[in-house]
């Protein structure tokens, strides 16, 4: 198969990851770019591009009509992540993403980020605060909601999955970080292990917009600070990609379905363990803030 880079031939793009959840990101300031599926496809194809789980595209705000309109709600996102899947298709955030986003803003210069000091991304899903704290990051991943309502919260279920591999239909919960996820818990890591998820699950209902998908195991909770703690590990299987070694909104969503789980009393803070490394998850109330590292690892030139 030929493949075609298109406008994104003969530019330099850097790689880079959160918890590996791997991306290349292009500098496009002034929204010259006109990227198709088909591009952005061929440069995160493991075998016959760069290889990445998604592309980010790094454009002034004021340089896209939808960035525009997020600039009327917050004058300070300067800049915009424009946040493509593997497959090309475009969501509305990337949770890993968007801190290796400020990372390569800080990296590049294009924004100072001292450590305590912030920046503000915009994205799809609204603007996103990002603080740099330690040498990690933490973003104020804003509101979080469960399509289903009240109900479902309670009753902890509104989504039927059926995962190859387990051994029967489960109950799913749904989550909106604002992209779609779906979250199901599994007795043991044995379960967790045997989850194919090469292999498409099903859903009743199905998704309209598609969903990403959380298999989570709640690994108990430790108070020994004075602050409870809840560990989970996940596997997660992303909508436009396939299964991925971690993926940001997807531990927000998994901490936010274990809580409602847990009922009154469970624990605000979660470590989330993914198979590539792990992020801390603080739900404050309506909000949601996702703390993690983000690393920079080499820049590409593409041929034509
Ligand atoms: N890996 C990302 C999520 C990327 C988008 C997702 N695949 C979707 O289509 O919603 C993350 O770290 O949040």
């Amino acid at each position: 198969m030929t493949t075609s880079f298109g406008v994104l031939a003969g530019r330099t793009l850097t790689t880079g990851h959160g918890t590996e959840n791997d991306f290349v990101l292009v500098l496009d300031p002034d929204g010259e770019l006109e990227l198709t599926a088909a591009e952005v496809a061929a440069v995160c194809d493991r075998h016959a591009g760069v290889g990445a789980d998604g592309l980010i595209r790094v454009v002034r705000s004021r340089a896209l009509p939808e960035g525009v309109a997020l600039l009327a709600q917050d004058p300070d996102a300067e800049w915009f992540m424009d946040y493509r899947n593997a497959d090309g298709s475009l969501a509305e955030m990337c949770g890993n993403g968007v801190r290796v986003f400020a990372h390569y803003l800080r990296t590049t210069g294009l924004a100072a980020l001292d450590d305590g000091g912030s920046v503000v991304v915009g994205t799809r899903g609204g603007p996103r605060r990002v603080t740099r704290e330690g040498g990690a990051y933490t973003v104020d991943m804003g509101r979080w909601a469960m399509p289903g309502g009240p109900q479902a919260e309670a009753e902890g279920y509104d989504v039927v999955v059926e995962v190859p591999g387990l051994d029967g239909p489960r109950a799913g919960l749904r989550v909106s970080v604002p992209n779609p996820h779906t979250v199901v818990a599994l007795p043991d890591e044995e379960s967790l292990a045997a989850a194919q998820l090469a292999l498409t699950p099903t859903y009743d209902p199905v998704p309209p917009e598609g969903t990403n998908l959380e298999l989570v195991v709640p690994l108990g909770e430790d108070g020994s600070d004075g602050t409870a703690v809840g560990t989970v590990r996940m596997r997660v299987l992303e909508r436009g990609v396939g299964e991925t070694r971690s993926c940001g909104t997807g531990t927000c969503a998994a901490a936010l379905a274990v809580r409602a789980w847990g009922g009154a009393g469970a624990p605000d803070v979660w470590r989330v363990l993914v198979p590539g490394g792990e992020v801390t998850v603080r739900v404050d109330g309506d909000r949601v803030l996702l703390t993690g590292p983000a690393v920079l690892t080499a820049d590409v030139v593409l041929r034509a």
